[in-house]
């Protein structure tokens, strides 16, 4: 497509669990580009794939064969510590369950990414960031001491703080009520629009992937229909009509 920039560019990927008679085969040649700039979602039933695609497409988990390349560099083949490394450098995770550290602020928890690889936050983007997520008053709180909704916002910024490639979020709603969800998934939009922060997201909610610039079907390991912006409304009658419950 002219004028956009693909930064993680997957081919042919296949994820075959365990071996023989039990082997499970999660995705049957996926290929896909994700375009810089913009917000996918990957929809689809339970069990079609979806986390491990976006566990593929991370680094976090390498797939059978197939190729994935993220800003160019081909991830199949890095050894386990560059892998680490790529994935400090050009990604961010947003997981359903927050995953932050219980001992830390939600500002150690926020910088986290940067303290690991021996780095300090730009101030000024951090104070931005933490700005823009609602989270200037809480810096000092401990996660346990936040809603969960703040939680997931120390999550996003932890993400975006590094100004990864690219974001991964896992279902980031999943454990949020609708108002909270709402408010997560609008931060998520706006550190596309703002930051122009390329992310992939994967969800159940028609509702969050009507916030996308782009949805990917998925269903039985391949990507069965792509769509652009799509309403609510237009995304459930995708699902209904191929069975995509
Ligand atoms: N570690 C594993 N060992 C064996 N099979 C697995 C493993 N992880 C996933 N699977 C299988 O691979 C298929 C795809 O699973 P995956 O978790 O990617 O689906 P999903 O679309 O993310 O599902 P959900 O929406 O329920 O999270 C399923 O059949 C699942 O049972």
């Amino acid at each position: 497509m002219v004028g956009t920039v693909s930064v993680v560019h997957a081919q042919g990927v296949v994820r075959v669990y365990g071996e023989g008679d039990t082997a499970v085969r999660a995705l049957h040649g996926v290929d896909v580009e994700i375009e810089a700039g913009q917000l996918t979602a990957v929809m689809g039933p339970s069990g079609s794939g979806k986390s491990t695609l976006m566990h593929i497409l991370a680094g976090l988990d390498r797939p059978t064969s197939g190729s994935v390349m993220i800003d160019g560099i081909e991830i199949t083949t890095l050894g386990d510590d560059a892998l680490t490394k790529l994935r400090r450098q050009h990604i961010g995770f947003i997981f359903q369950f927050f995953n932050l550290l219980p001992m830390l602020s939600a500002r150690d928890n926020i910088v986290l990414p940067l303290t690991i690889a021996g780095e300090k936050p730009d101030s000024g983007f951090f104070d931005d960031l933490v700005r823009r997520v609602g989270l200037a008053d809480r810096l000092t709180h401990r996660p346990a001491e936040l809603s969960g909704g703040q939680q997931q916002r120390v999550a996003i910024a932890r993400a975006l703080v590094s100004r990864p490639t690219v974001v991964f979020a896992d279902e980031p709603t999943g454990n949020l009520d609708s108002r909270t969800s709402g408010e997560i998934l609008t931060l998520m939009r706006s550190s596309v629009e703002e930051y122009g922060q390329t992310t992939v997201m994967v969800t159940h909610d028609a509702k969050a992937a009507a916030m996308a610039d782009r949805v990917l079907y998925l269903a039985d390991g391949e990507i069965v229909k792509e769509t652009g912006r799509s309403s609510q409304h237009e995304i459930l009658q995708i699902i209904d009509t191929m069975d995509l419950q």
